[in-house]
């Protein structure tokens, strides 16, 4: 099984992943990776920490010579900030507890139940592992998975579709995508929608306020039947649902038409089974985003996920210090006001992670040749009931 653990907090000194279960003899570009770390920085909203950190990996173990050994595989991710934090993030050596000892709780973050269930007077004991720094360590696991998926053309993709009260219209995203290059630094696809999204923003960011909104990751080249209908853990839509709910601040997830679907009737909704001997089985439409039965179908996969607005404000909220229950208003720790943009690449790669766990455990684990193998022979067997893949690059 593939599995993942990831370490750090967000002043400390490094963030640090195990993977296991890659299999061996896979090559791996660590500029590909480096690439999505890159990605998962940018994107207009941001506050300062991004001028300060160029996240990069470095592979402690599990490789050797850009190719996997079947070994767990080690990665750390530095944070640079550290040099600027040591005095009150160095683990073993005494510090400074007092000076940047946080207790006014900041509403809709981890600090006030954190503190109170681990029993901590100074909150920056929970605010350093809850903050979505850790984001980068998955996107750095997202970005291995990624480089064996690609062996099987499995590509991602993903943009903003909602920012405040900004949307684009669903019905024309469906059939619209853009290469990487095209997209915007809100990743936005539209460039009327890019310009109210930023304006949007700069509005939210001078009033001192914060905003969220909606992105889409689109997957495709899944092959149809990874995942099950046979047991609630087996089934490929809850499992890439509880990755996305994980990321920080999302708060809600949906497939295909998604919650758009309680107003329609089944008609308009259920994608029609058809079959030529030149496409083989196919559908025109592909309303319910991919998954049919907790399975793969083989049509594009479509999530989308709702990212709340950001909680720490400049203008702050009403809260209390934990320690002396005296009414205050919150803390203000330096923050982004939007990060959708971020959000996005981040589902993308805990979505890779989903993807690349569903297909080992179909295809197997140990190494590529084998893989490939089972892999082609199930493409055949599909083949002869009528479905057809496009296997090009293996
Ligand atoms: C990419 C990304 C960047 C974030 N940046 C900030 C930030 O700068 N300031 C902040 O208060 N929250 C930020 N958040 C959200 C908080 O980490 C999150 O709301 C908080 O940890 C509470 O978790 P919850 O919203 O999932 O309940 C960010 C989230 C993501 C995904
Ligand atoms: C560091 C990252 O995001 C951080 C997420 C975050 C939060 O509270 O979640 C708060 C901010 O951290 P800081 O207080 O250091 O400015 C963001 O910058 C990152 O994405 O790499």
């Amino acid at each position: 099984m593939l599995r993942y653990l990831t370490s750090g907090e967000s002043h400390g000194q490094s963030l640090i992943t195990i993977i296991e279960g890659i299999p061996s003899n896979l090559n791996i570009d660590i500029d590909n990776i480096n690439g999505e770390l890159c990605r998962r920085q940018q994107g207009y909203g941001r506050g300062d920490r991004m001028k300060i950190e160029k996240d990069k990996v470095n592979i402690l173990s599990g490789m050797r010579g850009s190719t996997t050994i079947g070994s767990p595989i080690a990665i750390e991710i530095k944070n640079k900030d550290y040099e600027n934090w040591k005095e009150y993030m160095n683990p073993v050596e005494e510090i400074d507890k007092e000076s940047k000892c946080v207790s006014k709780v900041r509403p809709g973050h981890a600090d006030m139940v954190g503190s109170l269930k681990y029993d901590f007077k100074d909150v920056r004991n929970v605010l350093e592992r809850a903050s979505a720094r850790e984001t980068a360590a998955r996107v750095a696991v997202g970005g291995v998975c990624k480089e064996f998926l690609s062996k099987f053309d499995i590509d991602f993709t993903s943009h903003v579709i909602q920012i405040g009260n900004h949307k684009l219209n669903k019905s024309f995203e469906f059939d619209y995508i853009k290469k990487e290059s095209e997209i915007s630094q809100v990743r936005c696809v539209d460039k009327e929608y890019e310009n109210l999204f930023i304006d949007e923003i700069k509005k939210a960011k001078e009033e001192g306020d914060s905003l969220g909104g909606i992105f889409e990751v689109r997957i495709k080249n899944v092959v149809p039947g990874l995942g099950s209908y046979v047991h609630y853990d087996k089934k490929l839509d809850s499992e890439l649902s509880a990755h996305i709910m994980s990321i920080q601040a999302i708060k809600g997830v949906e497939f295909g038409l998604g919650f758009e679907m309680a107003s329609l009737k089944g008609s308009d909704i259920h994608d029609e089974i058809y079959y030529s001997k030149e496409r083989g089985i196919y559908k025109n439409t592909n309303r319910l985003g991919g998954i049919e039965g907790g399975m793969s179908t083989g049509e594009e996969i479509v999530i989308r996920g709702v990212m709340k607005p950001i909680p720490t404000l400049y203008k702050p909220l009403n809260s209390i210090d934990i320690n002396t229950l005296e009414n205050y208003k919150a803390s203000i720790e330096r923050s982004d006001n939007c990060a959708l943009p971020a959000a996005c690449v981040v589902a993308e790669n805990v979505c890779a992670f989903v993807i690349a766990k569903f297909f080992i455990e179909k295809f197997g684990q140990d190494n590529m040749k084998d893989i490939i193998k089972t892999y082609q022979n199930y493409l055949e067997r599909l083949s002869d009931r009528g479905w057809k893949m496009d296997t090009k690059s293996i």
